[in-house]
């Protein structure tokens, strides 16, 4: 079953389009990597599926129902979104962080029901944050904020989770191993959307990927369809070469 259905939308910011007649399908169970040069809309197109920024035209559906009718704790029960570089602004627990992430499954007042204690433990323990729960998330590296981040956005088992660059400033055992906890979502049917710039993650990890350049998704389908030579340099204006290895592919630049 398609869990997002982006159907002919088009964002205007100020006079310019950014994001030009897109239309792509999510699936359940399937891991989507959105790639594509600094500006190309990558970002909009993820508000778009989070159901965060309005389409100006055409529509969004989350399993056939358009996202502006359900209403916002509907959405946030069903999806969690991870922005680009999210801040915490007050001095908060990192348990207390992770736990923000249940807000819309939790009754509105009482205390917290133990079986919600037990998540967010595993979550904790999923993201290597067991040392740091009573530290104050604003005390916290990027790195290890950003791991945090993604313990909130998965602690309340989403069925759509949209991330923006979850690597970005994480050491390359925590981005390979969130990259892993990101197949493994997928791998239990949800659905996974996220904008990477890190191409060789990128070929790890994706089922499917989506290309844009200038607001316009290029290419989409299964990743080595993608991410291939005469894709990815007309994608980067830059020569590009793929080479397939036993996990993936290494993508390599040349000037
Ligand atoms: N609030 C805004 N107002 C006006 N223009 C914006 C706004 N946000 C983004 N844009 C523009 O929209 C275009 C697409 O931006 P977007 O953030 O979606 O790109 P991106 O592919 O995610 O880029 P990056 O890889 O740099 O994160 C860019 O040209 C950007 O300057």
């Amino acid at each position: 079953m398609t869990m997002v259905s982006v159907e002919d939308v088009t964002v205007r910011r100020g006079r310019r389009t950014v994001l030009d007649a897109a239309s792509v399908q999510f699936g359940a169970g399937r891991l989507a990597v959105v790639i594509g040069p600094n500006g190309a809309g990558k970002s909009t197109l993820l508000d778009v599926a989070a159901g965060l920024l309005p389409p100006g035209t055409g529509r969004v559906l989350l399993d056939g129902q358009s996202l502006s009718s359900l209403s916002r704790r509907e959405l946030a029960k069903r999806r969690a979104y991870l922005p680009q570089s999210p801040q915490v602004d007050w001095a908060i627990s990192v348990e207390r962080v992770v736990a923000l992430g249940l807000t819309a499954h939790l009754p509105a007042f009482g205390g917290l029901p133990a079986t919600w204690r037990e998540r967010i433990d595993l979550a904790l323990d999923r993201f290597d944050l067991v040392d740091l729960r009573d530290r104050p998330a604003t005390q916290l590296s990027g790195g290890e904020l950003a791991r945090v981040m993604l313990a909130r956005a998965t602690v309340g088992d989403p069925a759509l989770l949209i991330v923006d660059e979850p690597t970005a400033g994480l050491d390359p055992r925590h981005a390979l191993d969130a990259a892993r906890r990101l197949r493994t979502l997928a791998d239990g049917g949800c659905a996974v959307i996220v904008a990477l710039h890190d191409l060789d993650l990128a070929a790890r990890i994706a089922d499917d990927v989506v290309a844009m350049k200038n607001g316009r998704i290029e290419a989409h389908g299964l990743a080595e369809t993608v991410l291939t030579d005469p894709i990815l340099s007309d994608l980067y204006d830059i020569e590009a070469r793929v080479s397939r290895t036993a996990d993936g592919a290494t993508i390599r630049f040349h000037a």
